[in-house]
């Protein structure tokens, strides 16, 4: 399996945590680190109402905002959604489509993700598609089948373009929040099925090699020393750990270091 590329992305999200307090807080203490890890791409997911103070405070610096979540459709009567287009002009530059918390709590289907990825590029947004089983799929040994229901349809609509820009996350629902990191024999091997599968049910074996594929799941400074050594793993998608200034800049650094 070809190296993933170098350049590494740790994506921090917030989930439905934060205030203007303690994002500023956040925000200055990462401004504050930014030089150790400025050959890593760097980004942070506010909730939507924070995105523009963030946007503002993180304002020429090289750490970018991105959105936890957008609307299947470009505009219109959607009450309480939020559109792509929105958020690219808050200077977002990422988008997350399809984490496991939306998919399990607040009903986003594979094809709704699928709707929310076509979004996010017609907007000029970068969407990470996110994906993962539950402990009882792994058990059941439905790991393999489980991702390929979530990443397929969200697949099927792209051109080699936009397929060249896409960045999966593999994020298993057991190691999420639980302090429980999945093995690195476990990342490596469903990392290496992703990849295949985006170059089979694409014929793009080459942007499927080098397409950047994120872990997720308990990331704490710790497990990131190890992670940032995999070259198959192009980044973390931290949550908890990314409420903490000093936390997460040692998680960027370890990246910024292994690459
Ligand atoms: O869901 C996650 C990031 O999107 C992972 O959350 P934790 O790092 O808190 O386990």
């Amino acid at each position: 399996m070809t190296q993933a590329p170098l350049n590494a992305l740790v994506v921090g999200n917030w989930k439905m945590n934060g205030s203007l307090a303690t994002n500023a807080t956040l925000l200055e203490g990462l401004r504050a680190e930014a030089a150790s890890f400025a050959n890593i791409t760097v980004s942070v997911c506010p909730p939507f109402p924070y995105l523009a103070h963030s946007a503002s405070l993180l304002a020429g610096s090289a750490i970018s905002c991105t959105a936890q979540n957008l609307c299947h459709e470009a505009a219109g009567a959607y009450t309480g959604e939020v559109a792509a287009s929105m958020l690219a002009e808050l200077g977002c530059r990422y988008v997350l489509a399809g984490h496991s918390e939306r998919r399990a709590m607040f009903g986003d289907s594979s094809e709704r993700v699928a709707a929310k990825t076509r979004m996010a590029f017609n907007a000029g947004l970068i969407p990470i598609v996110c994906v993962g089983e539950t402990l009882a799929q792994r058990e059941a040994g439905q790991t393999e089948a489980t991702l390929s229901a979530q990443l397929l349809p969200s697949l099927a609509s792209l051109s080699p373009a936009e397929l060249d820009k896409l960045v999966l996350a593999y994020e298993p629902v057991w190691a999420i929040g639980t302090g429980h990191v999945a093995s690195a024999e476990q990342i490596s091997s469903v990392l290496h099925y992703l990849r295949a599968l985006v170059a089979s049910s694409t014929g793009q074996a080459d942007i499927a090699q080098r397409m950047p594929v994120l872990y997720g799941g308990s990331v704490n400074p710790a497990s990131a020393q190890w992670l940032a050594k995999m070259p198959e793993v192009s980044g973390v998608l931290v949550g908890g750990a990314s409420l903490n200034a000093r936390d997460f800049s040692e998680i960027c650094r370890s990246f910024a270091q292994g690459r």
